[in-house]
């Protein structure tokens, strides 16, 4: 079959930087303009809007610097508005080549926003798309709250579309600028333009306040669209807009009859950049992207797993360059903790797998959170087995914090037989531990795991010794490791977290450690 070809541009460094509270730096956003465009393979990227600031005019010159060493330039977009030469100039000595150019979509807008006429703006339009063709500035058109548009002048839009298709205009875009659209709307207002004006580009930018977005979109590429706008984790403005992770994932699986250049695998890498990079938490039922999507919690759906993969779907992890796993908690069976077992190499007999499945209920049952890294230590409590051996202790530590004199911490740690000493100051106590555990390390040439996360929780309800618990993330080789720790004090959960994190190192003998790392990152590759 003869695949229709979409379009997709990204706009999570324009919309998606219209994230309330989201603002990225010039370098933060130079690494996701890379990633788009050589790992993930969207077709464009919009990277700003003209004129908003000196911060955003250096990071687009940044990002137009490397795109001309690279051949990317063309693939630059930077939103401007109908201002004469003041967008065009900001454009020209940022060095980005094309323009999508704001204009209104809908009479509503333009009356009480721009106060003109459509003639008025027409002629506006035509002066900023002359001047920029003649300073070599390529020119796509929004059509700013053209749903509403839609809805309440069309007479209106068919007259800015009659005019802009008689224009040097690359593409027309079609934003729903306030997400009201309906899909049924979406198929039937784009359908009717792309039949009126066969012989030009069209693209769909769809917003998720009613979280509609997916079904809209879906809707605006059966009408005919031909090219997309979406962001990193539906990023953007009010409820977001369109997520591209979701959005690949439907074509790919619901329209056979459309294809995009998007890298599937690439997509939970650039998820988690992005989430990094703008401090915006990815929820953990996100599709495609969030922490527990391909996470088995019930005992029955690990079971079925085992038997048949009756719980499986086209929609299988690997493909986002992710994989399953399988939830620790209340609502565990034997199954889901058989294939925790599994993963780190440990069989139990029937009797004791009961065991260690009711501990598991009970600590679910009182709301902790029980990570696969806690399994050796559970395993070793309940059955009082030496399952974890503990070759990495923390003897001895004093942390002092005090008005207006720096955190620090002195520490004592015992790799079997020999004992080590340091101290070191930080921004905190925890960070004042990790400087002294660090130096001791350093002196085996050890660098220790980067934190990638650090999440505490503390039950409701007010008390003040209430135990809290705190779950690390690391990141051993490329690979994500959670370590827990509960305590009523904060820091020492903490504290208990990191000695976990550490025996699962092993003893830190710099060849050991090593091939300690590279056997625990195949250990969890399979988790
Ligand atoms: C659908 C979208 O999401 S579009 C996103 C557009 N991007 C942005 O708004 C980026 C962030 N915005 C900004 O930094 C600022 O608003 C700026 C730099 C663009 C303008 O700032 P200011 O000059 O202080 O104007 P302010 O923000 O108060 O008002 C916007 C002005 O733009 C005008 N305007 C609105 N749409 C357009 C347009 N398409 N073309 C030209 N002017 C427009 C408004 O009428 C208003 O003009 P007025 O002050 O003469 O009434």
């Amino acid at each position: 079959m003869n695949k229709r070809y979409i379009e997709i541009m990204d706009t999570t460094l324009r919309d998606g930087e219209q994230t309330s509270g989201v603002s990225f730096s010039a370098s933060e956003k130079l690494t996701i303009a890379q990633l788009l465009l050589q790992e993930v393979k969207v077709d464009r990227i919009e990277i700003a809007s003209a004129r908003v600031s000196e911060g955003e005019f250096q990071a687009v010159k940044k990002i137009t610097d490397w795109a001309n060493e690279n051949g990317f330039i063309d693939k630059i977009e930077v939103l401007t508005f109908v201002d004469g030469e003041a967008s065009i100039n900001w454009m020209l000595n940022s060095g980005a080549k094309v323009m999508n150019l704001l204009t209104k979509g809908s009479l509503n807008h333009l009356t009480f926003q721009l106060k003109k006429t459509p003639q008025q703006h027409f002629e506006d339009i035509e002066q900023v798309i002359e001047l920029a063709q003649s300073k070599g500035i390529s020119c796509n058109v929004y059509l700013e709250d053209w749903s509403n548009g839609m809805r309440t002048s069309r007479e209106y839009v068919f007259a800015a579309l009659d005019f802009l298709t008689k224009q040097p205009v690359k593409r027309i875009l079609l934003p729903d600028t306030l997400g009201i659209l309906t899909p049924s709307e979406s198929y039937e207002f784009v359908k009717s333009i792309v039949d009126r004006y066969p012989n030009h580009h069209f693209e769909f930018h769809a917003h998720n306040d009613y979280d509609l977005s997916i079904a809209n979109v879906m809707e605006a590429i059966r009408a005919g669209a031909h090219g997309l706008h979406l962001t990193v984790n539906g990023m953007g403005e009010r409820a977001g807009n369109a997520s591209l992770a979701s959005t690949i994932a439907v074509i790919k699986d619901f329209m056979p009859e459309v294809e995009t250049s998007v890298v599937e695998r690439s997509l939970y890498k650039i998820s988690k950049i992005v989430e990094t990079f703008s401090g915006i938490r990815i929820p953990s039922n996100r599709p495609i992207v969030g922490e527990s999507v391909f996470t088995q919690t019930a005992g029955i759906h690990a079971d079925g797993d085992k038997k048949n993969n009756l719980y499986f779907s086209n929609l299988m992890p690997e493909r986002f360059g992710r994989l399953r796993s399988y939830a620790l908690g209340k609502t565990s069976g034997k199954a889901n903790i058989e294939n925790n077992l599994k993963d780190i190499g440990i069989t139990l007999s029937d009797a004791d797998l009961k065991k260690v499945t009711q501990r598991i209920i009970e600590l679910g049952d009182r709301k902790e959170v029980v990570t696969p890294e806690d399994l050796p230590y559970i395993i070793s409590d309940v059955l009082d087995s030496s399952a974890i051996e503990e070759k990495v202790v923390i003897l001895n530590y004093v942390l002092t914090h005090s008005k207006n004199l720096k955190p620090s911490a002195t520490l004592q740690i015992t790799f079997g037989d020999e004992i080590y000493e340091e101290n070191a100051q930080g921004d905190g106590q925890y960070d004042a531990f990790m400087n002294a555990l660090k130096k001791i390390y350093a002196k085996k040439g050890i660098s220790l795991p980067m934190l990638t996360d650090y999440t505490v929780r503390i039950p409701p309800g007010g008390k003040t010794d209430a135990l809290c618990e705190t779950i690390i993330t690391w990141e051993i080789n490329g690979k994500d490791v959670k370590t827990r720790g509960l305590d009523s004090d904060q820091t020492v959960s903490a504290i208990q977290a990191t000695q976990k994190m550490l025996n699962l190192l092993g003893v830190p003998s710099a060849l050991d450690l090593n091939s300690k790392l590279e056997e625990v990152n195949s250990e969890f590759q399979k988790v």
